[in-house]
């Protein structure tokens, strides 16, 4: 296993983690209260705004065609972040379609895995963990600008490069030494067993001795060291010595990791350690093993030359000396890295007297907690099931046909899938919540195995076997991604070093009795009617290792499932279709519609009448508005439209209007979608991103994550665009009261607000119904009655008791149901 494999895991505590939206009744307003658009609370008139905000070209919708007439996209915004943060700073998303906007604000590519569930409430996730691809890349660019960072990420790459290539060639080494089919498999195992052995006997040891030393010289120490024992392989070989040196270097990298591990955080502020866990993660699992496997083929193509002209090298002692060069290199590079040995990491202790302690309370909790019990059987029989495959792995390959080339592509397969599955695998799976996706990965990698048992094929053995790997890296990913964000900071380590320690003693229990069991079952063949089918132990083994994998995947879907009702297939497919009025009408949750709209363009009337209607059909509706839906929001509203709020620069106002949104879904949106209400709110993310982005010119993409961070990925089912030339509504608004912050704006800012809100809705015509706001209000309300009604045809929305309700006087035959499917509306 590469040094530092385990660790790079290990998501770091993150800078808390998001509540619960209350549920409480005391928290949601009173239902069917409009609380819309009120004359009243308008602020007082102060003259137009002078906010001395430019008006930038348009950084908005390029390239939509409705938005054809605005002016070319801005520049790149100053960044206002810290430099090492600098988290999507310096990619404006100016350029970016917005055809890409709302499937992004609906949280889909996540890098770390943990994003919202915004359908049933569960596990909801802050803000930049919803950053969709190309932010990744910025936030691991961001990474690596920190300059000792990167040193000792290039590094540890370049050493687990060495140590992947090590392990390939120990292998070889291992499995040439012996003779027989049963004597190989043998030393594979016990190699593999030695590799394993010492986490266990000197982990808590080791923990305890890394934090006492200056972690500099324990790193330099311990490569130079690890330098001199791989170089002594091939110079002594030996079995037995290959064994005790493969000992001593693992015993050593448990000196290595903590030191290692302690130093990161004080190179990085805290936000960046998941993404350079990401990034640790794919160089050691996706890039360094594949790197390493093309290069071991391609010594073993050259080794038999190599062998003729040096009669002692061949490929698997150049790899180790390679290997060995490698922790040379990185002891040279750390060497010069004052700042590993600078301050001491606050919170990485480990003390050894507590450590027996702390595994016992971590064995109870775990014990008692679902979803921890379905982690820790998932990740065990998970790693039990990959030990198995990695001990059947060149008996696999040479059955396959091939001999150690092949061996050496199975190899780079794996990590192939494994980096695309924690790469990619997040932003394919959505917003499924990442309990299910973790069984289900879990079962996804089992039948893959399984699968590949009966394989005798080269390339569809690989291919099988990148699919396993993708699934088990998705899998990797969330499991370790929900022990860092579901268990609690004061159990986690303790659940950590649990899991650690049954992962490798898994690894140890399967590395140790799958090569006696692939020796003793051997090589038989059955003959199946005309066909004869090779049934060897390897094979056997990882039919067994499938079963097992998927037997442990359903185990810990069954115990983490949080019991909604939402039927598993039907969940995973408006996940990957990013469905999320599928999702919230599967999770029982309410209907969510918005309105947008120039100044007087009607909002306020038509949510009202809706409402109205809504009510007298039954329904359980309300209304409400941004800004100002809530009692905080009431007071952000007043700063934001005040004309006295002059100096408002353009990025306090997008945050403001950030953090009234926020409360509003807090507050007012998530419970009562949550109870199942129809809720029809007065301007939402796409007035942010029409006045803030177009109207500002602020980055899009900017105001956007902002938006989605502040709604943690809520959208509406149907947004309402009630569309109308700017010198109409606002005309409108100004027969109504006093020319707000806004409103006192250039024609020139409400045509491009009105650009912007255009291109949203053409970009996603589905969940947008636009209507020309010249027409009169009853007809538009009639044409909205009409869409809603059918947006809303069966779903379990809640519905008023039958003494709360309007009388109509326009209907036959009432009947009234309270529960069940939303009854004929009558738009
Ligand atoms: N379809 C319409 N046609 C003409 N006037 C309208 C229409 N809808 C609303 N109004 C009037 O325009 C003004 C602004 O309407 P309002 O609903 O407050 O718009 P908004 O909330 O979008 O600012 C009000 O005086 C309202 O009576
Ligand atoms: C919700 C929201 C509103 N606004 C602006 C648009 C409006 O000018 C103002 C809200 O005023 P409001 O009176 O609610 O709008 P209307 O006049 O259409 O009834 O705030 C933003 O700039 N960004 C936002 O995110």
């Amino acid at each position: 296993m590469p040094p530092d494999g385990w660790n790079g895991a290990i998501p770091s505590s993150r800078p808390g983690t998001v509540a619960e939206p209350s549920h409480g009744p005391d928290t949601t307003p009173p239902r069917g209260v409009s609380i819309s658009s009120d004359p009243t609370d308008r602020p007082p008139s102060g003259g137009p705004s002078a906010d001395g905000v430019p008006a930038a070209p348009d950084p908005g919708p390029g390239g939509v065609p409705s938005a054809a007439d605005q002016p070319p996209v801005a520049a790149e915004p100053a960044d206002g972040l810290p430099p090492a943060g600098a988290d999507g700073a310096g990619v404006p998303l100016a350029g970016l379609h917005v055809e890409e906007a709302p499937a992004a604000d609906r949280s889909g590519a996540q890098p770390a895995g943990d994003q919202g569930e915004p359908a049933d409430g569960h596990h909801d996730e802050p803000d930049d963990h919803h950053a969709a691809g190309v932010s990744l890349v910025a936030k691991v660019r961001a990474v690596l600008r920190v300059r000792d960072f990167r040193k000792l990420w290039l590094s540890m790459s370049l050493s687990s490069f060495g140590d992947w290539l090590g392990l390939l060639a120990i292998t070889a080494t291992a499995t040439s030494l012996v003779d027989g089919f049963a004597g190989q498999n043998y030393a594979l195992g016990a190699v593999l067993l030695f590799r394993l052995l010492p986490a266990i006997l000197l982990g808590p040891l080791a923990g305890a001795f890394a934090d006492r030393f200056d972690r500099r010289k324990t790193m330099v120490v311990s490569d130079v060291l690890r330098f001199a024992l791989f170089a002594s392989i091939p110079i002594v070989d030996e079995l037995v010595w290959l064994f005790v040196a493969q000992f001593l270097i693992e015993a050593i990298s448990l000196f290595w990791i903590p030191a290692k591990e302690a130093a990161v955080p004080n190179m990085l502020r805290k936000d960046q350690l998941e993404p350079a866990n990401q990034l640790s993660l794919v160089t050691t699992y996706g890039f360094t093993p594949v790197l390493a496997a093309l290069v071991f083929a391609v010594l073993t193509t050259v080794g038999d030359r190599l062998g003729t002209t040096v009669p002692s090298l061949d490929e698997s002692k150049l790899s180790l000396y390679l290997n060995a060069l490698t922790f040379l290199v990185a002891a040279v590079v750390i060497w010069n890295l004052p700042s590993i040995s600078g301050r001491r990491a606050a919170g990485t202790q480990v003390t050894g007297e507590s450590f027996l302690h702390s595994l016992r309370a971590g064995f109870s909790f775990a014990g008692h907690t679902p979803l921890v019990r379905g982690l820790v059987v998932g990740i065990t029989g998970a790693f039990v099931a990959a030990g198995v495959v990695i001990a059947t792995g060149q008996a696999f390959a040479s059955s396959v046909g091939g001999g150690e080339a092949a061996y050496g592509l199975l190899f780079g397969a794996v990590f192939i899938g494994l980096g695309l599955g924690i790469s990619l695998g997040p932003s394919i799976a959505r917003d499924l919540s990442r309990e299910r996706l973790f069984g289900v990965a879990i079962v996804g990698a089992g039948v893959g195995v399984g699968l590949l048992a009966w394989t005798f094929t080269l390339w569809i053995a690989l291919l099988l076997v990148v699919v396993m790997g993708f699934f088990a890296g998705i899998a990797y990913l969330a499991g370790f991604t929900l022990l860092g964000t579901e268990v609690d900071d004061a159990l986690r380590g303790r659940t950590f070093a649990l899991v650690q320690s049954l992962v490798r003693a898994s690894l140890i229990v399967s590395l140790a009795v799958v090569p006696f069991g692939v020796g003793l079952l051997g090589r038989t063949s059955v003959d199946v009617g005309s066909v004869e089918l090779a049934v060897t132990g390897e094979r056997v083994m990882l039919f067994v290792a499938g079963l097992l994998a998927v037997a442990v995947g359903v185990l810990a879907y069954r115990q983490m499932d949080d019991g909604r009702p939402v039927p598993l297939v039907a969940d995973v497919v408006t996940a990957l279709r990013r469905d999320t009025t599928a999702r919230r009408r599967l999770a029982g949750g309410g209907v969510f519609i918005a309105f947008e709209g120039g100044e007087g363009a009607g909002k306020s009337t038509q949510t009202r009448r809706l409402q109205e209607w809504l009510t007298e059909e039954g329904l359980v509706a309300r209304t409400t508005r941004e800004p100002g839906g809530t009692p905080l929001g009431a007071k952000i509203r007043a700063i934001v439209l005040d004309p006295a709020s002059a100096g408002l620069s353009p990025r306090s106002e997008a945050l403001l209007y950030a953090a009234d949104r926020a409360q509003h879904v807090h507050d007012v949106l998530r419970p009562a979608l949550d109870a199942g209400e129809v809720v029809i709110t007065d301007r939402f993310v796409d007035s942010s991103l029409a006045y803030q982005g177009a109207g500002r010119t602020i980055p899009m993409d900017d105001v956007r994550s902002i938006s989605r961070w502040a709604t943690q990925g809520l959208q509406p089912d149907l947004t309402v665009l009630l569309d109308l030339p700017p010198e109409v509504g606002l005309a409108r608004a100004r027969g109504r009261a006093a020319a707000d912050r806004l409103e006192s704006e250039s024609l020139e800012f409400h045509q491009r607000v009105r650009g912007t809100f255009r291109a949203l809705a053409e970009a996603q015509p589905d969940r947008y119904l636009v209507l020309d706001a010249r027409r009169s209000p009853d007809e538009l309300a009639a044409a909205i009655r009409t869409r809603v009604s059918d947006l809303l045809q069966g779903l379990p929305l809640q519905q008023l008791p039958q003494h709360a309700r309007v009388p109509r006087t326009r209907r036959h035959g009432d009947h009234v149901v309270q529960t069940g499917s939303t009854p004929q509306l009558h738009p």
